[in-house]
């Protein structure tokens, strides 16, 4: 288990580049397995979930050269199937949430996919309804091994259908998607999700062929055609990063320039930060943060508590409600973060109480923060990271913390965020790696 010793209280200054966007990449890497065709993709990021499910699709028999420093070509000509049934394949395949989405590729190509129970965050309960539901729609069937965790689909003839989603599930909606471009007719999904993320995947399956109308919306009206050729891709920025690094500066009174951030594609992020007091100037498509000493929350209109929840895209992402509300322990004002999808995703607001945050944990899903308005820093303390998020925030609390801090279990934070303390240690942060 590796650990992060954080000496804070320094101001960090200077540029920060995000990295490919997490998110996406599973899915944009999952779906190279449509079709036997090269498929070139950029701006991948070196991080442990990505990796992991790059060697997974290896072990499928998925020729994969690196062509770049964040490229991979990736041709799906054959795969072996059989690797499925090794205990090698279960054990990699539970290791992250991602995994999930090779089987609808799988399902569409060759009628057949397996996958242990996914891992992932331990954040609450996540359900995979959605995706074998939908599957069992385009007419697959579906089988669940209770004693064994595990799932398989079978169906070598999908046909096209109307479809209603329960929830608007990322994944279960990259998943049905990537089953529904090669299955016969049409498939309607309505309740989609359309994160940025299925904004990208569905624009990638396009350009293979695929005929989809409705992308960015909750209703995806999927054509679904013979097969699907090679292609070009890119990565978005992370927007994830990009909120994590909009809530470090603010935190640490540090003035920081985002690069290329693709505001277009940030939704209601950085406005959600600005209520929180945030200030930042669009420059181009920089985002700019001033060191700033105080920062204050707005209330709503009629004057009451401000409200940070999150929901379904185009609200604000649950990836980074953590986030917020370790940056509104250090401004003015009080603010009611809710978190409405994940019931285990804030109790690790405890070490930010122990650090001398003022936050009530009203129930598993709500926190209220009186901000401290830096009437006194945090202090550092010893630490374990929970999830790839409250890890995060964990660290941005260190690094505005009076004194030193360790953070242990930091593979959590590795898998999302790539070689983050070298990048921090630009930015001038005294952040150290030890094992
Ligand atoms: C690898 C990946 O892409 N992971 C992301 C993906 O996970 P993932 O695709 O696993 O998450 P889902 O979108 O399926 O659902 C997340 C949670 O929200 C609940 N839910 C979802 C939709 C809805 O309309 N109502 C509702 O209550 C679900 O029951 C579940 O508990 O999306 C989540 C929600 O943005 C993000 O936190 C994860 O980072
Ligand atoms: C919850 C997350 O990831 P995963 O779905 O991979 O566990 C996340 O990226 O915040």
């Amino acid at each position: 288990m590796a650990s992060f010793r954080v000496k804070g209280g320094k101001r960090l200054k200077g540029t920060i580049i995000p990295q490919g966007a997490k998110n996406e990449a599973l899915q944009i890497i999952s779906a190279v397995l449509l079709t036997s065709e090269p498929v070139h993709i950029h701006k991948i990021p070196n991080i442990r979930d990505v990796i992991k499910l790059i060697d997974l699709l290896a072990d499928l028999g998925v020729r994969i050269e690196k062509t770049g420093e964040e490229s991979y070509r990736f041709t799906a000509r054959e795969v072996n199937l059989k690797f499925m049934d090794t205990e090698d394949f279960k054990q990699k395949a539970s290791s992250l949430r991602g995994s999930i989405m090779i089987l609808g590729p799988l399902l569409a190509r060759y009628g057949t996919g397996k996958m242990p129970r996914p891992g992932g965050d331990k954040i609450g309960r996540r359900r995979l309804d959605t995706h074998f539901v939908g599957f069992q729609k385009l007419g697959a069937k579906f089988n669940y091994d209770s004693q064994n965790a595990f799932y398989t689909v079978d169906g070598t003839n999908l046909k096209g259908c109307y479809m209603h989603l329960d929830e608007a599930s990322v994944t279960g909606t990259a998943n049905i998607v990537m089953a529904a471009v090669l299955a016969e007719g049409e498939t309607t999904i309505y309740n989609a999700a359309c994160e940025p993320y299925l904004q990208q995947l569905c624009s990638m399956l396009v350009r293979m062929g695929a005929k989809i109308q409705g992308i960015g919306s909750n209703k995806l009206i999927i054509e679904g055609v013979e097969s699907l050729g090679g292609t070009e891709h890119t990565m978005l920025p992370d927007m994830i990063e990009i909120g994590s690094f909009i809530g470090m500066a603010a935190m640490t009174q540090s003035e920081i320039t985002i690069k290329d951030a693709r505001i277009d594609m940030l939704g209601i992020i950085p406005d959600t930060f600005k209520r929180l007091g945030v200030k930042m100037e669009f420059r181009g498509d920089d985002i700019f943060i001033p060191a700033q000493e105080h920062y204050e929350i707005e209330s709503f209109i009629d004057g009451s508590i401000l409200t940070i929840a999150d929901a379904i895209w185009p609200g604000f992402t649950p990836d980074l409600l953590s986030v917020a509300l370790v940056t509104a322990t250090q401004a003015k004002g009080t603010v009611l973060i809710h978190q409405k999808m994940f019931e285990s995703r804030l109790f690790f607001v405890d070490k930010l109480i122990d650090m001398g945050a003022q936050i009530i944990l009203c129930d598993p899903h709500r926190a209220t923060v009186i901000g401290l308005d830096r009437a006194f820093p945090l202090r550092g303390i010893s630490m374990t990271s929970p999830d790839i998020r409250a890890g995060v925030s964990l660290l941005i609390a260190a690094l505005s913390a009076e004194g030193t801090s360790t953070i242990h279990n930091v593979e959590q934070i590795d898998r999302g965020y790539q070689f983050i303390d070298k990048r921090l240690q630009a930015l001038g942060a005294d952040i150290e790696r030890f094992d």
